[in-house]
């Protein structure tokens, strides 16, 4: 029997699985199961954490059942996870509230609060490497202190949403330096917890000691508690690796883990990252300098507002999936004067955490659905324009983009990404990137140094040259006045 393992990707509409044959680099079984979001007033984006455990079992089981494989086969598993997102479990390993996710932006004020005692965006980028941004968990545990004080005296335990999972498999509460990076009290310099800022939040210290234990990507962190190896056919000799955020992950499943690469994730939120053996050195605050899984660091920029907004557009409109991408096809480019700012979540990435949607440019001929989907398109992969324009500022190079996530399989979608970059875009063959690279990272884990990561990556990860977009002069020129015109919008929004 070759070697085999599962990576799991609690995305924030979903979880996928999937089973890797590392031996051959191949996929043999993908599953998914869909999460629902509750959405609130002032920014409240949350989810139940115990649909994350059903998700999980329902995307295994179909994995394996794909792949026709008996789970007692598989040697690791490794779980990625939407970033930022704060569980709360008491000292009975009891989830206190449901999770405020990364697009939850309630906890803006707590965050300009917490930027403030830092030192504004020049002391807090010195303190710990990064802007703090509306989003991140640290602003969250000021939120949940001020206006849940009850739950907040119970907090035993502050957990990511994939340190959660593996809480829940294995028993064991622990964090990786990569996912640490995008709580705001994890310094990207040093590796280490800031147990000051904590200390801020609650000078009694509950919070410094809920903290969970930092270890390193390629460490493993248990086997699967006997229970659970049950609930999902698993061996429970199986090793739980140290797992990660779904963007370093996503980093090892689309071969980033050197420079010169770039990584853009057509997910819920949108992201541009690469690989540096360096920390960003004098980054625009917008440009999140996280820790990779890999040992060096994934500048990265992340928007709000990519397929939850064309999703948006899609149930406004009563279309499938197809539908909406033949309509926003039929559409020219530039939708016949129609554009739309999509911050229907408020923004990350242009920092626009109060803004709203809207859509301009319509008239009796214009208004079609047609032009409304292609709007979104068009004014979602602006945002994602906007965060690779700051990465190339601060000396992010690349020929080409690996694009991932679930709007890449839209053939339209790519086309307008290497349009508006003006740079080629190719997908990796497995678009759920994250999922992969935790599968790969799992691999690592139980080799123990016998096989290196980018061995693995070579046989693991692989272009799909049928997928190869290339930018299209005619609609590049077009584009860069479209682009332009949105810089300006925005640029009145921030005023
Ligand atoms: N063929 C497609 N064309 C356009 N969008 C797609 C396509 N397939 C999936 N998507 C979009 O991708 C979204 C899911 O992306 P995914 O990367 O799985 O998100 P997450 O990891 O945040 O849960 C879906 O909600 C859908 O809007
Ligand atoms: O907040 C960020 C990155 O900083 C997001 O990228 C989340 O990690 C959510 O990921 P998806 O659900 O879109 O995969």
């Amino acid at each position: 029997m070759n070697n085999l393992f599962l990576g799991i990707d609690c995305g924030t509409q979903g979880t996928k699985a999937l089973v890797l044959d590392s031996d051959t680099g191949q996929v043999l079984g993908i599953g998914s199961a869909p999460h629902t979001l509750t959405q609130g007033e002032h920014g409240r984006r949350e989810q139940d954490t115990e649909q994350w455990l059903n998700a999980l079992a329902l995307a295994t089981g179909q994995a394996l059942a794909q792949a026709n494989i008996d789970g007692q086969h598989i040697r690791g598993i490794s779980v990625s996870g939407q970033q930022h997102g704060l569980v709360l479990l008491n000292a009975q390993g009891q989830v206190l509230r449901p999770a405020k996710l990364w697009c939850d932006t309630q906890s803006t004020p707590e965050n300009n609060q917490l930027l403030d005692w830092l030192g504004g965006e020049s002391g807090c980028l010195e303190r710990l490497g990064l802007v703090i941004a509306p989003g991140y968990t640290v602003s969250k545990l000021l939120w949940t202190r001020d206006h849940h004080p009850q739950i907040f005296a119970q907090i035993a335990h502050i957990l990511l949403p994939h340190d959660y999972l593996n809480h829940w498999l294995t028993g064991r509460c622990c964090s990786e330096y990569g996912d640490a990076s995008g709580t705001g009290y994890f310094n990207v310099k040093t590796r280490q917890w800031d147990l000051g800022i904590l200390r801020h939040i609650d000078p009694g210290g509950r919070l410094e000691r809920a903290l969970p234990e930092l270890i390193e990507s390629h460490q493993p962190v248990g086997t699967l508690r006997p229970e659970v190896a049950r609930l999902l056919g698993l061996n429970p000799q199986a090793v739980v690796a140290s797992g990660g955020g779904d963007n370093m992950l996503g980093a090892i499943g689309t071969g980033n883990i050197e420079p010169g690469i770039i990584t853009m994730s057509l997910g819920s939120s949108g992201t541009v990252y690469a690989f540096d053996q360096q920390p960003p050195t004098h980054p625009d605050a917008s440009v999140a300098g996280f820790c990779s899984s890999t040992g060096g660091w994934l500048p990265l920029i992340c928007t709000l507002n990519l397929t939850t907004t064309t999703s948006a557009v899609r149930e406004l409109l009563s279309l499938s999936l197809n539908d909406f991408n033949t309509l926003a096809g039929q559409a020219p480019i530039g939708a016949e004067g129609v554009s739309m700012l999509p911050f229907l979540n408020g923004e990350r990435v242009p920092a626009l955490p109060d803004a709203t949607g809207s859509i301009q440019g319509l008239t009796l001929t214009t208004m079609t659905p047609a032009n409304i989907c292609r709007a979104a398109l068009e004014g979602t992969t602006y945002g994602l324009r906007y965060g690779l324009d700051l990465l190339r500022a601060n000396g992010v190079q690349s020929q080409t983009i690996r694009l991932v996530g679930g709007g890449s399989k839209s053939p339209l979608w790519r086309q307008l990404v290497a349009d508006i970059m003006n740079t080629p875009v190719i997908c990796t063959e497995q678009s759920e990137a994250a999922a992969l690279g935790a599968a790969i990272q799992a691999a690592w884990c139980v080799s123990a140094g016998k096989q290196t990561l980018a061995d693995l990556c070579q046989r693991c990860v692989r272009l799909d040259p049928t997928s190869e977009s290339r930018p299209i002069a005619e609609n590049v020129q077009a584009y860069e006045q479209l682009y332009l015109r949105y810089r300006q919008q925005v640029a009145a929004l921030s005023e």
